[in-house]
């Protein structure tokens, strides 16, 4: 048996000339969450369609739970579960309904459909909308009746598109619970966002640029091994510092937060504080080491087109 869920090998989408993943490989351990991060159109719903065999590949190849994903689709459509990034239920069905139309697509019994969703709808807290119609309920509310449906068969590899890009913060820390929850009970979860919080809840993650994966690793991992120290800069003319440190090519990027620049300096300066201010003596007293961010991170391997949150 396979510790791996998903294993991707050279895959690569080509729409014309156009090359929307490029070379992708991938290892996806059971029962962990791995995280595509990117920002739009970096090919992350490419990818994820190319894993689950809704697209043919142009090179390359796909396996899930060992099993290639070309020659295999019908067996394994039973064990994934697929959020699309829009919400692919219907609107004027309610609740119940919709539970009821997906899982017959799934050909569960009429008892064990009875029992299933009202687990679900215990589980997602939906009970009391039961009988609602699903396009007159909240972003949050949609989002949990999209993940009921996508796990009805019990699947044990969910794929999640962007699944919170429309909710609250608070809903998106109860959506992630609700993800740990399915994680802990042995299902795999691959799921893209753009947001850096989510990128950071992973256990694994791929940044994503232009079609090609720039690294992966572990979050902290990531932040330990990135090729830029983190300095932050204080006090006046923040905007002019940060013209004139745009200029020396030992700069990565630098953003102002707040009362702050946020510079990456390359590792290649051992020590940057003194580097700084040997370059630049009107930042004497205004620079301190930072702590590496999974923003840094994405700057730092893509050139920063990500979105903050
Ligand atoms: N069927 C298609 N034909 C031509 N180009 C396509 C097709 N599908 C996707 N693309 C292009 O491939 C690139 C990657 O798109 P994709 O939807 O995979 O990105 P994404 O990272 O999921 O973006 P978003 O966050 O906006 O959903 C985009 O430039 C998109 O326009």
């Amino acid at each position: 048996m396979s510790e791996w869920a998903i294993e991707a090998c050279g895959l690569t989408k080509r729409f014309g000339d156009f090359a929307a993943v490029s070379g992708l490989d991938l290892k996806v351990k059971k029962g962990s969450i791995y995280g595509f991060l990117g920002p739009n159109g970096c090919g992350k719903t490419t990818a994820i369609r190319l894993l689950t065999g809704l697209l043919a590949a142009s090179e390359g190849e796909a396996k899930l739970f060992g099993q290639s994903v070309l020659q295999n689709s019908d067996q394994l459509k039973s064990k994934i579960g697929y959020m699309t990034q829009k919400f692919s239920l219907f609107d004027d069905l309610t609740v119940r309904e919709n539970l009821h139309f997906v899982a017959s697509i799934y050909g569960l019994s009429r008892a064990e459909r009875r029992q299933r969703i009202d687990q679900l709808m215990t589980d997602y807290d939906l009970t009391e909308r039961a009988d609602n119609f699903a396009g007159s309920m909240s972003g949050g509310q949609r989002q949990r009746l999209a993940l009921a449906a996508a796990t009805i068969h019990r699947p044990p590899l969910l794929f999640l598109d962007e699944p919170t890009s429309a909710v609250d913060p608070e809903n998106r820390r109860d959506f992630w619970e609700k993800l740990f929850d399915l994680c802990d009970s042995g299902t795999t979860i691959l799921v893209s966002t753009h947001y850096m919080d989510e990128a950071e809840r992973c256990h694994q993650l791929a940044i994503l640029e232009a079609g090609i994966k720039r690294v992966d690793g572990s979050p902290q991992r990531l932040m330990d091994e990135m090729s830029a120290n983190v300095v932050e800069v204080s006090g006046s003319d923040l905007r002019g510092v940060k013209r004139a440190l745009e200029l020396n090519p030992m700069i990565q990027s630098s953003a102002q937060l707040g009362a702050h620049l946020r510079v990456l300096v390359d590792k290649k300066e051992a020590d940057p504080l003194q580097w700084m201010t040997k370059h630049y003596p009107q930042l004497e007293n205004r620079v301190v080491l930072a702590r590496p961010s999974l923003e840094d991170v994405f700057v730092n391997c893509t050139g920063g087109s990500g979105s903050r949150q």
